[in-house]
């Protein structure tokens, strides 16, 4: 669809009365126009709310967009867009000189710079200055503050210009120039390729647009570096690898660069990534291609876990642990079979120990199982009994998500956190930063471990200390974090841990065809998705039926006594009349259906509605709310109310308020991606299945929603979908810590039997050149850990 111009759409010009509202973190205005000109039915005088910058009251406007119905204030404008109205006429412009931003300048002078030199007055003063001294009684200063006056705002409306002829939407512009300022021309026409650095959602493609407005050179090494840096980011941020090859980043920089009339050649780009590993901007380890926060998270952890690894433990005998799980058993009424033993052993003996196993293998029963035998072992008294003072409780339970600490709260009775409050990683903490939070405990349990990636693992394994043990807790079938790497899966295929795999499944003991459907995907059976079973069903649908056959579902279950906290619905993809935005309209309108007495809020497409089950999309700490929460909206303070806009969600028991500029950090949770519910179950799923979601269809992820439901799955689409979906393996993502363990393991193992001295692993520090290839290790042979003491990646920034 071809997009609207600021000229075909709806729009309002006029002067600026009063503002009455602005918040300034958002830029959102509601302010009172005099109409001058409307192709819309409203007259004389509006509302007009938005987001906007730099609004002066006195000042003329164009504004776009569309006249809404407020219920009590009744007809308004909605700005999508606005721009400053450049005075057009000798009497506009007299009135603009003498408006409130020329401090000084009355009526008089205002027009004998008009008289002097005509319409285009603005123009020619801002480009060029002694114009000026063709008006006639204005003093030399009056004359440098028209001139400083006009000449910011000349470069505020050109680059308002040219970001508005690129879409560049009211609040990112905004955004742009809350970063750059007065710079804010400078930038975007000489170094625009800075933005994608630091304005988030300014992508390369833009940059490149607006690099290209500006006449920078498209064969640029400007261009190629920037080109570099997003072909590398892509392949960390979106296809969740440590590395690229420099094969492939120099194949993905040339086809993201070259176009008829651009050619760069491998050379070129060869010869820059060597410049900015030079520089540190990257770093180029053999034929591998990465930055500095994988590098050293990799190469850290990888470390820090060898040397926890040789931390000797206090010595209970063999035969003295098994004693006591004996007593457990007891008292907890059950029998461990062998590997939970030796998983619970294993976890008593090593400083490291991992347990993996699919749904219903024990995983949750042997975490009890550990607590309850370290508890009888160390003479460790109740969590109930546990002073806060005493410091830490000696067990620590972490999960990634807030979701999956809640669980195994709940499971185990003791407290557990997620893994960014155990470390202190607030809301404040910036992106890169490296936590150091030491965390004072003597044992630390750590569960889904197969949503921990590189950047949260090491800044949790950073943080261990030395004597702790630490116990590793997942499923490593079930799909990798959404940040790069596959640390679970490096962690237990790397064979320097002990690992306890669980095969023995009871929950498939206990009649759940959902476990067995979870086990025959994730081992290549036969699985025969159309047969019937008390807990789970298949219902035939076409792309386009799913929405109506998913209502119809829902609308059984809400018959049937089930809310919408026991049916989630999920989906792989968001957009699509199968996605998971049209899934959300169809079941809020079930779930939540508008009433009267339900406040709502709109933000672009969506409406918030009391009531609203929603999900967290980002990380907000300090709140202890995480990516993949669900709550629900309590209460709605709308625009009108006199205060602040804002929306309250309840995230069990914990409500949270989130302002107008926060919501998108909110989205409707009817129906979620299959990768957010990770760490979740629910008793009702429901798993639409279609050949539209093609692309998204692989086995980890149809694994992974088939064991999010606990009592009931229903999935619906296609069945051939379905059968090939869990045929098809995702990309494997490139990674290194499984290779820098095994590498520190065995060089450390040689040095023991030749050398009797400690052995202790520091930190790495940076090598004086990134390009240190195997060849030139090997030629000089120069030890890898020289020069590597104790100093962290950012200090080289
Ligand atoms: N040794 C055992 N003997 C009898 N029942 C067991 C044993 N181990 C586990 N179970 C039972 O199996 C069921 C599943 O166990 P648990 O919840 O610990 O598995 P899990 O691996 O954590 O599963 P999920 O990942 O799906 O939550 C529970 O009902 C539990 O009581």
């Amino acid at each position: 669809m071809a997009q609207m111009t600021l000229d075909d759409e709806p729009f309002v010009v006029g002067e600026i009365d009063r503002v009455i509202f602005h918040n300034k973190d958002n830029h959102f205005y509601v302010c009172v126009l005099f109409i001058h000109e409307t192709n819309t039915e409203l007259k004389d005088e509006t509302i007009v709310t938005g987001n906007f910058y730099d609004i002066h009251e006195g000042e003329t406007y164009r504004f776009s967009g569309r006249v809404t119905e407020h219920q009590r204030y009744g007809k308004q404008f909605q700005a999508r867009e606005f721009k400053k109205d450049i005075p057009r006429s000798e009497d506009g412009l007299v009135e603009y000189l003498s408006g409130e931003k020329f401090v000084g300048v009355g009526p008089k002078t205002a027009e004998a710079v008009v008289n002097a030199l005509g319409i285009n007055a603005l123009k020619k003063i801002a480009e060029d200055y002694t114009v000026l001294h063709e008006v006639p009684g204005i003093s030399d200063s009056r004359k440098r503050m028209i001139y400083r006056t006009i000449k910011e705002n000349y470069a505020t409306e050109e680059a308002d210009l040219i970001m508005i002829e690129l879409g560049i939407e009211p609040v990112k512009r905004a955004k742009i120039f809350d970063t750059y300022q007065s710079e804010t021309l400078n930038v975007l026409t000489n170094t625009p390729y800075k933005l994608v650095e630091d304005i988030f959602g300014i992508g390369f493609k833009k940059a490149d647009l607006i690099a290209q407005k500006a006449g920078i050179q498209k064969n640029s090494n400007e261009r190629l570096s920037a080109g570099i840096h997003y072909s590398l980011e892509r392949a960390l941020n979106e296809e969740g690898h440590t590395y690229i090859t420099l094969d492939n980043l120099i194949t993905n920089t040339l086809t993201l660069l070259n176009d008829e009339t651009t050619y760069f050649d491998s050379e070129s780009v060869t010869e820059q990534v060597d410049l900015l590993a030079t520089d540190n901007k990257l770093i180029v380890q053999d034929d591998r291609v990465t930055d500095k926060l994988f590098y050293y998270s990799e190469r850290n952890s990888a470390n820090k876990l060898y040397e926890l690894s040789q931390v000797d433990m206090a010595k209970t005998s063999k035969k003295e642990i098994e004693r006591m799980i004996g007593r457990v058993e007891k008292e907890l009424d059950i029998t461990y079979n062998e590997d939970q033993k030796i998983a619970i052993i294993n976890a008593i003996v090593s400083p490291l120990s991992i347990i993996t196993g699919g749904p219903g293998t024990g995983k949750t029963t042997i975490v009890k199982g550990i607590i309850e035998t370290l508890r009888k072992i160390n003479d460790i008294k109740p969590f109930v009994d546990y002073d806060e003072s005493d410091g830490l409780y000696p067990i620590q339970l972490a999960a990634p998500t807030g979701r999956a600490a809640k669980r195994m709260k709940e499971t185990t009775g003791i407290d557990a956190s997620t893994i960014h409050r155990l470390i202190g990683w607030g809301r404040e903490t910036e992106d890169t930063e490296i936590i150091d939070n030491i965390i004072d405990t003597e044992f630390i349990i750590v569960d889904e471990m197969s949503m921990v990636d590189t950047w949260l693992f090491y800044q949790f394994i950073k943080n261990v200390m030395p004597e702790t043990q630490v116990v590793f807790v997942g499923d490593d079938a079930q799909l990798p974090s959404v940040g790069p790497g596959t640390v679970f899966k490096d962690l237990i295929e790397s064979g320097v841990i002990p690992v306890t795999k669980l095969k023995t499944i009871y929950r498939q003991a206990e009649g759940s065809s959902i476990v067995k459907l979870a086990y025959e995907i994730n081992n290549g059976q036969h699985v025969n998705i159309k047969e019937r079973h008390d807990d789970r069903s298949f219902i035939e649908a076409r792309t386009d039926q799913i929405a109506d056959v998913v209502d119809i579902i829902v609308k059984k279950a809400v018959e049937r006594g089930f809310d919408m906290r026991d049916v989630q619905v999920l989906a792989p993809i968001y957009r699509g009349p199968a996605g998971i935005n049209t899934l959300n309209q169809v079941l809020q309108k079930v779930l939540n259906p508008r009433t009267e007495d339900k406040s709502e809020i709109e933000i672009g497409d969506k409406i918030f509605r009391e009531n609203d089950k929603v999900i967290q999309l980002i990380n907000r700490r300090e709140d202890n709310v995480f990516n993949g929460d669900a709550g629900v909206i309590h209460s709605i303070v709308d625009q009108h109310d006199g205060g602040k806009e804002s929306v309250t969600v309840d995230f069990d028991g914990n409500l949270i308020t989130y302002e107008r500029k926060d919501l998108s950090e909110l989205a409707h949770a009817y129906c979620t991606s299959i990768h957010k519910a990770q760490g979740s179950e629910y008793p009702i799923v429901i798993m639409p299945i279609v050949s539209s979601y093609y692309h998204m269809l692989q086995k980890n992820i149809i694994y992974t929603g088939v064991t999010r439901a606990k009592e009931s799955l229903i999935i619906c689409g296609d069945a051939n979908s379905f059968l090939n979906g869990i045929k098809r393996e995702g990309i494997k993502r490139n990674t290194m810590l499984q290779t820098y363990l095994q590498d520190i393991f065995n060089m450390f193992e040689a040095v023991e039997t030749t050398n009797q001295e400690e052995t202790r692993v520091e930190e790495l520090e940076e090598p004086k050149s990134f390009i240190l290839t195997e060849e030139i290790v090997k030629a000089k042979k120069i030890d890898p850990m020289i020069n590597m003491k104790g100093v962290t990646p950012f200090d080289f920034n």
